[in-house]
């Protein structure tokens, strides 16, 4: 009798429960129509990203520097009955990245959606790793960040529509392996003072994501051993992460484990959007003779 009650009582609870997650589960935006860039849609979850927007109805601009996989992904998405562009970039070259963020806008118009999802990394100890790959892993990650962010976002300022998305890992909140994890930092940053920024000049249309995933099983980090937890589906991965692009969530952790140590970071950035306005003016200004030449 007490076990049915019991029983019952938990039914009703989970009902209830339900039907307040529904009423509290966020609205999902519409993208159909817009435009959206995805780079490294040549890989993995770049290809499974680029399918999921055109799934939404996005028309699509693919960037890789791997000309056969993008065209691969560029079939698969017009099956889906979306307009596909692509493109062949280097994003470790700012001016190849420029080039043909000018041809994006004469050829097809003005990007709303941009997601920065292209990633490399060097796996090896630093003493045993050449400059080079070194600097690839910064320039892709980290400093293309940069570059696509002044190509594209001027068009939705003029608007004050559009949405930037940065697929960084959770290795961008805590460190292990020392290119990668310097590179995902700085793309964890970058997005944070972008958003700030973004508040600070109110421009509230401009909406951004940062994605944060444990290990995925794309092959990326094939040999790692890492007991604690198994590798992440790709298709889970973007689907949990197209969720939280859609309801414009401003950050997402995968699994949500990966929260911890977002959480336990000392920083705070608190007030930062404030703190901003007293940065982007600083006292000592470099002069452009000081810069270094590329
Ligand atoms: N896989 C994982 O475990 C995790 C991945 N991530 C992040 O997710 C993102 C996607 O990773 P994933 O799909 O696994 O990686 P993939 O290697 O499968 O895909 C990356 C794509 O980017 C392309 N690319 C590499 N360098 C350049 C460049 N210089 N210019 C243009 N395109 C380039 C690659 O081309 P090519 O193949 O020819 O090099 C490839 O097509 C990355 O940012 C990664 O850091 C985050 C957490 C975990
Ligand atoms: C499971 C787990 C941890 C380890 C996570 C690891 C090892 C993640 C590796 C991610 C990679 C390689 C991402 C690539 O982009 C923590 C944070 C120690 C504590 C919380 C539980």
């Amino acid at each position: 009798m007490l076990i049915q009650s019991q029983s019952t009582k938990r039914k009703n609870c989970s009902k209830a429960w339900r039907s307040a997650c529904t009423f509290l589960r966020p609205r999902l935006k519409c993208i159909d129509g817009e435009l959206c860039l995805i780079t490294g849609a040549g890989g993995a979850l770049g290809r499974l990203f680029a399918l999921e927007f055109a799934k939404e109805g996005a028309q699509l601009v693919l960037w890789d520097c791997n000309t056969a996989a993008n065209e691969q992904t560029a079939k698969l998405a017009r099956e889906l009955g979306v307009q596909v562009h692509t493109y062949t970039v280097d994003l470790s070259k700012r001016h190849s990245i420029y080039e043909t963020a000018t041809k994006v806008r004469a050829e097809v118009g003005e990007v709303s959606m941009l997601v920065n999802n292209a990633g490399v990394v060097a796996g090896r100890r630093l003493l045993d790793c050449p400059d080079e790959l070194l600097e690839r892993t910064l320039l892709v990650n980290c400093h293309a960040l940069f570059w696509m962010t002044k190509a594209f976002l001027p068009q939705m300022k003029a608007k004050n529509h559009g949405h930037i998305v940065t697929v960084a890992s959770a290795l961008g909140l805590f460190s292990t392996a020392c290119d990668y994890c310097a590179s995902k930092f700085g793309a964890v940053g970058f997005h944070e003072s972008l958003t700030h920024e973004l508040r600070a000049e109110d421009l509230d249309g401009i909406k951004t994501t940062l994605v944060c995933p444990y290990i995925v099983d794309t092959g990326m980090f094939a040999g790692c051993e890492i007991s604690l937890i198994p590798p992440l589906e790709p298709l889970y991965t973007v689907q949990q992460s197209m969720k939280a692009i859609l309801a414009e969530q401003q950050m997402i952790c995968i699994p949500r484990l990966m929260y911890i140590p977002f959480l336990t970071r000392a920083e705070h950035t608190l007030n930062s959007d404030k703190i901003i306005t007293s940065l982007v003016n600083p006292p000592r200004t470099v002069k452009s003779n000081q810069l270094c030449k590329d």
